[in-house]
This record gives structure tokens, sequence and C-alpha cells, in this order.
């Protein structure tokens, strides 16, 4: 810990020698002499005892930042003197009553550290969450191309469609297409298809007039007229129930659509993007998807591919979700090890961006060395399964190369040791780095 700050009358000699004992450096600050004293510090110990006056006291607390954790030392007496009763209840984070003793005040210092750590640590997240940018990772041709196709639609109005599995980023895509188009100005609205309830659909997307059915207390705007001059977001557009195809039709072909209990025809301008994880043209096939509605949607299709057919953007997603979450929950460096990167290269992501996601967050919060393992992500069978697949020769390789790192990490690249628990030759052991390319300094 840093030295901790002690303002009193008198310098105690045997306080600062206690603490010192139990590794707790002090610097004494004596109440006459403040001009060179820093009132910006976490912990601060007030010495009170043989005090009557306490204007001096104030004086100073006030001085300190709002977060400084005050301890006051007093002596049994002083707590029946109500100045100093005054002090406590205003300024003090606790009290400690003479005769000092080393343990207990310790104590006391370490529940204050330990709550400025916390503190220090929410701050940290709070502020690494808010200012960690946000990036839309295309890494893979498939998605560059995606990209490209992206670029030239967006300022246009043509309705698109986007279709993939869920979690791979449809709503993300939507998103871009509104940042990228000529609508900044107007709202982004999102609408889960699959999730209106199919009563209140119409009032969802429509709006209603006050009166307009038992519950109606108020007008209530739709999504589609919130989302004029921007755009509408249809989600799981597959999943609107056939009835309301029609209305949504209607809109889409005359550009006016009738709020539930309206009289007038209302008019927006909303520029219409949808997404579907389900197949459209099988569900078009068994009546329930409307062909007339797919071709007034889709204007232009991007396919999204499932990630575990564009591998190449696997690693820039968990490295980039890896320093997102090692930056929101304050834990430092975080890297995943040979064998991790492996295992989600092998890994199926039935669940594609969300939950490789989920996996990071869990494992970037739950890993204590800063390297990420397949066991962290729980992805080991991903690695068994792969095996099988990669052959004995290379599966050797890796595992020599990691536990060479982890062995080299773990002892501070101190090659003596390094060696022993290997139990190797100090020249094996170079030749082993020399062989996996291991940037080592021997320490
Ligand atoms: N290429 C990407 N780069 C960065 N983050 C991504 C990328 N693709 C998806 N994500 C993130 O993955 C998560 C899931 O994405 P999103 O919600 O857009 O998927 P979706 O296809 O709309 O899912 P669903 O069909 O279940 O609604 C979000 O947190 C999103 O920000």
């Amino acid at each position: 810990m840093r030295c901790l700050s002690v303002i009193g009358h008198i310098y105690d000699d045997g306080l600062c020698k206690g603490l010192k004992t139990h590794g707790i450096f002090t610097e004494f600050h004596d109440v006459e002499n403040m001009q060179s004293f820093n009132f910006n510090i976490d912990i601060l110990l007030l010495d009170l005892r043989g005090v009557d006056q306490t204007d001096w006291a104030e004086l100073i607390l006030n001085q300190l930042n709002k977060n400084t954790l005050v301890l006051m030392l007093v002596e049994n007496k002083q707590l029946q003197v109500n100045s100093i009763q005054m002090l406590i209840s205003k300024y003090a984070w606790d009290y400690h009553t003479a005769p000092f003793e080393v343990d207990r005040l310790t104590r006391i210092l370490g529940h204050a550290l330990g709550l400025i750590r916390i503190r220090l640590r929410c701050a940290a997240q709070a502020n690494n969450s808010l200012h960690f940018p946000s990036k839309t990772i295309m890494c893979s041709r498939v998605m560059q191309a995606l990209s490209k196709q992206i670029y030239r639609a967006a300022p246009t109005d043509i309705p698109i469609l986007i279709r993939g599995e869920s979690g791979t980023g449809k709503e993300l895509i939507a998103r871009e297409i509104h940042q990228k188009s000529q609508r900044t100005s107007g709202e982004f609205v999102a609408v889960n298809c699959g999730s209106l309830i199919s009563g209140v659909v119409q009032s969802e997307l429509f709006g209603h007039e006050k009166g307009a059915f038992t519950g109606a207390i108020n007008r209530h705007k739709g999504k589609i007229s919130q989302a004029h001059g921007g755009t509408l977001f249809l989600d799981e557009v597959g999943d609107l129930p056939l009835d309301q195809q029609v209305n949504l039709l209607r809109f889409l072909q005359e550009g006016t659509f009738d709020a539930v209990g309206g009289s007038q025809p209302t008019s927006v301008d909303v520029r219409i993007v949808a997404a579907t994880h389900i197949d459209l043209d099988a569900a078009i096939k068994r009546g329930e998807f409307r062909l007339d509605l797919f071709y007034r949607l889709n204007g232009l299709t991007l396919e999204l591919p499932p990630l575990r057919d564009r591998k190449e953007d696997i690693i820039s997603l968990a490295e980039h979700f890896c320093q997102k979450y090692a930056a929101e929950y304050a834990v430092g460096g975080c890297h995943f090890s040979e064998q991790a990167k492996t295992a989600m290269l092998e890994h199926q992501w039935t669940g594609n961006v969300r939950e490789l996601i989920n996996r990071i967050r869990r494992a970037v919060l739950l890993c204590e060395t800063g390297i990420i393992q397949a066991s962290d992500l729980e992805l080991e069978n991903s690695i068994n399964q792969s095996c099988f697949a990669r052959g004995l020769k290379k599966i050797k390789d890796e595992v020599e190369k990691n536990t060479l790192i982890q062995v080299m990490e773990k002892h501070s690249g101190k090659m003596d040791v390094v060696a022993n628990d290997l139990q190797i030759s100090r020249a094996t052991l170079y030749r082993l780095i020399d062989k996996h390319d291991i940037y080592a300094i021997d320490s």
C-alpha cells in the first residue's frame, strides 16, 4: 500500500512504528504545518487525542476529497465531548479509541483499503465500458463482400431483407445500414414480429386512437409512426401472423395505414429493413408467408453466413470481445492460449456470435492467469473431437508449444527453473524455443 497520511498535533512514534510492523507506512503531518499537504488522498488517519478545540480539524476535513475515508483516533473520554461527537458523526468513516491496539487498527485500515479497491474497480468498469468502442468485425472474405453491399445499398431507400441464423448479427447489420443511410436524423425502430402478442399486433405497429377498444385510454403512436424519417427494422418478420401480413403489405404498397380506431389514413416516410432466421421460401411453399409481401421486403437480400462458415472472423471477434470485457471488468490483460484458439476454430457455434460473446465474457471473468484456455471457454470437447482430424504429430507439437509457453510464463522466463520444471536440459529447452519460434528473454 502507499503511505498512510496521519494528521495530528504530536508525532506518535509508537503508533507509526506499530503500523510499520504490519506493513503500513505512515507519513505524519503536523496540523500547524499543512501548506504542502495534498488533500487528494484515499484514507486519512486523524489523530484527535488530547484535543479540545476542533476548528482546525473541521478546516482540514472540509478540504478533503469527498471520497476520502477518514478514520479518527480518539480517547474514550473524548467520546462525551459534543464537538468530537459532531466531528465523528459528520466526517468519520470509522473511529478507534485509545489505548490504540495495532492489530485492531490494522484490521480497520484493511477494511478501508478493501473498500477503496472496490470503489476504484467499479469506477474503472463504468469508465471502461463507456469508452470501449463497439465495432462490427468483418474480416472474412464473405463479410467483406457483404460490407461492400451495405455501403452501396445503405444510402438508397431500397428495402433490405437480412437472412441468417440466430445470433449472426442481423440486427447489428440493420443498425449499420441505418447509420450509413441519409436517415440518421430519424430513429432506428426495431420491432420483434415474433414476440408481438396476436391481439395487439395491429396497435403495436400502426397505433390506436383513444377509445378505440376497451383499455385504450390514450392515443398510442405505433412503431411505424415512431420510425418516421428513419428506419423500421422488422425483426423475425417470418413470424408475423398471416392475418397481419396483409396489413403490412397494404402499408408497404400504399405508404399509408389506418391506426386502430382511426378515421383518416396516416402517411409516413420509413425505410424498411427486415430480418429472418427461418427459411422464407419454405414458409411461402407451406402457405405461411405471403409471396407478395416477400417481394415487397426483398429489394435486396443480404445473407449472413453462420460463424462456423467464416472461420477467419472467429479469432478477431474473440479478441475484440476479450479486450472489451477485460476492460469492463478491469481484470488487466487477457489473451488466448493456442489451444483455446484451436478449440474456437473447431467449435460449431450453433448460437453464432452471441454464443461466442457469452463464452468469452464468462471466461474473462473467471480466468485467473490472464491466459484463457479451452477449458475456460468450456470448449475442451471441441479440441478432443478435432484431434481425429488433425493427426498426432500436429497435436503433439501444439501441446509441446503450449506447455512451453505456460511454464515460461509461470517462471517469468527464468530458463534454469523452466528447464528444471519441464525435466529437460537447458540445451533442449533452447532447441524447443527455437523450433516453436517462441520469443524468450532469459531473466
Ligand atoms: N460482426 C460482428 N462484429 C461484432 N459484433 C457482432 C458481430 N455480429 C454480431 N455481433 C454481436 O453479436 C450479438 C448478436 O447479434 P444480433 O443481435 O445482431 O444477432 P441476430 O442475428 O439479430 O440475432 P437474432 O436472430 O437472435 O435476433 C450482438 O451483441 C452483436 O453486437
